[in-house]
């Protein structure tokens, strides 16, 4: 089926379409990551965005419905440039191109994916529309223009969860822990992370109130990834400056956005994000480096936190942004990356979560 992917800029690169029949819009993003298929495509925070993978072959292997990272594909839609139809893989058979088709959500492969991504690097992320099922290009390049930029759309109400809901870890221990997950559009890695460690999860909406998170009285309050511009998540930004010192707080990604914030730091959009599983990370304490998942578009403005007591703890040594904090007092730290993977290394998973437990006082 023919298929095509127009840019606000005007560029226009036709393909061969596969997945859903349809038209979808988003920013166009890309990822370097070379595995992790089907854990990019279900992560809530790539909502909004078209995900484009600067690999060449992807598919290689089989789709893996245990590795999900929510209930289903959450990218707008997928481009390619190849995408390989009989992977190896006892585990699945499915393969990329089904699983697009039987989420309903549309793909583009034989795109010259490098020119897209070296476009992206020098304009900055655009927006992009995606039409399988015919070739005209000024369509998608006229509704790549109409389309509102991320920052002013609510992506968060799209993929919370409606209700709270309680996970009791099936793993024995003396102490058991109990913590509060603020769902804004949770990978389900990071709740399995800390269920395996022993701790109980209360998953809350995104717009839940501070007086319902103090009634849980939980052990700490951690706030989740998730899609869009954290000036969006104005209610977990607010719960975080109302708890700030009365219990630990921790979080990821769009949790650390919305920790920064409600610490006194700005946020702003990167050129074109980091989105890999490569990112190297340096502990300014240790000054170790750490190689890392990573998927987002915003980013901490350091100096923010100039004349706060907050300390910027670790940073991304390919452009110095800021991937760590830390308050000086009180116990609560996040980071940009993602330190449960899925897709990606998993060199400081022991360290965050261990970082995590201790603040609770639990078995690290
Ligand atoms: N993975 C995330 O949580 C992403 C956070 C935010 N949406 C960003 O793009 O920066």
């Amino acid at each position: 089926m023919s298929a095509v992917i127009g840019l606000e800029d005007g560029t226009i690169l036709k393909g061969t379409g596969f997945g859903a029949e349809g038209i979808v819009c988003g920013e166009l993003v890309f990822t370097t990551q070379y595995t992790g298929y089907e854990e990019s495509l279900t992560d809530p925070s790539y909502t909004g965005q078209i995900l484009m993978f600067t690999y060449p072959l992807i598919g290689n292997y089989g789709v893996n419905d245990e590795t999900f990272q929510s209930d289903g594909v959450k990218a707008e839609g997928l481009v390619v440039r190849e995408a390989c139809l009989s992977p190896s893989h006892h585990l699945s058979t499915r393969n990329i191109y089904k699983l697009m088709e039987d989420e309903g959500k549309p793909g583009i492969s034989g795109i010259d994916t490098r020119m897209l991504t070296i476009g992206t690097r020098e304009h900055g992320t655009m927006r992009a529309a995606l039409i399988n099922g015919s070739d005209d290009g000024e369509e998608a390049v006229r509704l790549a223009r109409e389309q509102p930029d991320i920052s002013s759309l609510d992506l968060i109400s799209r993929v919370t969860c409606k209700e709270p809901y309680t996970i009791e870890s099936q793993v024995k221990t003396a102490d058991k822990k109990h913590v509060v997950l603020f769902d804004l559009g949770m990978k389900k890695n990071i709740s399995m992370s800390l269920l395996k460690r022993g701790v109980d999860v209360t998953v809350v909406p995104a717009n839940t109130p501070t007086s319902v998170i103090e009634d849980y009285n939980p052990d700490l309050l951690f706030l989740s990834n998730g899609p869009g511009d954290p000036q969006n998540a104005q209610n977990a930004i607010d719960v975080v400056k109302d708890l700030a010192g009365t219990m630990p707080i921790s979080g990821i990604c769009l949790g650390h956005q919305v920790i920064s914030r409600a610490l006194g730091a700005d946020t702003y959009k990167l050129k074109f994000g980091h989105r890999g599983a490569n990112q190297p990370v340096k502990d300014l304490e240790s000054g170790i480096v750490h190689i890392t998942s990573q998927n987002h578009g915003f980013a901490v403005e350091g100096d923010s936190f100039d004349d706060t007591d907050v300390t910027v703890t670790q940073i991304n040594t390919n452009d110095n942004t800021v991937e760590g904090i830390e308050h000086n007092d009180l116990d609560i730290f996040s980071v940009q990356y993602h330190p449960e993977a899925h897709a990606g290394p998993r060199d400081t998973e022991k360290i965050f979560f261990g970082k995590v437990m201790k603040a609770m006082g639990g078995r690290v």
